[in-house]
């Protein structure tokens, strides 16, 4: 069989390998919507009031999404537009970036990049390239469709400009030096797409696995499938796409700096029945010369985390928390 699930056609049964025991399944279809995740609009014209919703978002709920945030509607359409007509383009061309190599600049794969050893599958492929700075990568970028290039590129200059306006909203909010997260700290961009073909019994597979971002901090453009859900008081809830609106994740890096001020959802992708689903993810995280800890302007006593470098926390994460990043910053913690 075709490693790559875009490669497949008339899937009319679940493959055994992508069957969750079922413990992990979604094991139903129908789960309650979340109507409740704070939704800020950037263009509000009381910019103190702006970044005092922000804040909250992060310390109370996690998520947020953005409306008028200046990412231009039609970038973010052609840019959806480009990556469905990605994974359309035959198995051969595709072939060329496809590796489970995490040092890899542009890559495509399939469930996770442990694939070969993995015992269960999830139903997905990934497509995921660095993208900063732009004249360093975009060479290693697709050529295909023919706009690529051209599309994602400024698509990666205008959610990276979103992103830092974001970031300079909670430095304020946290009252940290301004610039607090410039720098090493969210030197590596990255751009992940992930594709999901329809699923013949979402019931019994996962399109992403559960999980807490390990970054600084995720933007997220779902398409109008919805698949995403999070955890919320031991409940798994739906988020509905809501039209040209952007998700922001503060990653665990993030919730380091805050000394744990901030919460950092846990969030799993369930699969869809009959549609195809394509999301767009922004991640900027930190550099392996990176030293993560907390800010020391909002460390009372003594910091919750002690300091580490983004590799070690990496190990721990792969290969300790096989994956689990909370699990994984648990090692960090001064009182676990
Ligand atoms: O595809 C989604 O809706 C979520 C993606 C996600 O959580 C991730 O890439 O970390
Ligand atoms: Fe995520």
């Amino acid at each position: 069989m075709e490693i790559l699930m875009s490669n497949w056609s008339n899937v009319e049964c679940v493959p055994k390998t992508y069957i969750f025991p079922p413990e992990s399944r979604p094991g139903k279809l129908e789960f309650p919507v979340c109507s409740d995740i704070p939704l800020i609009d950037l263009a509000h014209n009381h910019p103190a009031e702006t970044i005092k919703q922000v804040i909250r978002a992060c310390q109370e709920f996690g998520f947020f999404q953005v409306i008028n945030h200046g990412v231009c509607e039609n970038l973010m359409d052609d840019t959806m537009n480009i990556f469905k007509e990605f994974f359309k383009l035959p198995s051969e061309y595709k072939a060329r970036f496809y590796s489970n190599d995490i040092n890899k600049s542009c890559r495509i794969y399939s469930s996770t990049l442990s694939y070969d050893t993995e015992e269960f599958h999830y139903w997905r492929d990934n497509f995921t390239h660095r993208c900063h700075p732009l004249e360093d990568y975009i060479e290693s970028w697709p050529d295909k469709p023919i706009k690529y290039r051209e599309v994602v590129g400024e698509y990666t200059i205008e959610t990276r400009k979103l992103l830092f306006k974001i970031l300079e909203m909670i430095c304020k909010g946290l009252g940290l030096e301004r610039g607090y997260f410039d720098g090493e700290v969210s030197k590596t961009h990255l751009l992940s797409v992930n594709h999901h073909i329809p699923c013949p019994n979402p019931s019994l597979t996962l399109g992403m696995p559960v999980h807490s971002d390990p970054n600084l901090i995720t933007l997220l453009q779902q398409c109008d499938v919805p698949g995403l859900q999070i955890l919320k008081d031991g409940q798994w809830i739906g988020v509905q796409p809501l039209p040209h609106t952007l998700i922001v994740i503060p990653g665990l890096q993030l919730k380091v700096i805050s000394n744990d001020k901030f919460i950092t959802p846990v969030h799993r992708v369930v699969t869809h029945p009959k549609e195809a689903r394509t999301t767009i993810g922004v991640f900027l995280g930190p550099s392996p010369e990176s030293l993560i800890k907390p800010a020391t302007g909002l460390v009372r006593n003594e910091p919750v985390f002690r300091a580490f470098t983004y590799p070690e926390f990496f190990k721990a994460f792969t290969v300790g928390a096989k994956c689990d990043a909370q699990l994984a910053l648990n090692h960090f913690r001064n009182k676990p």
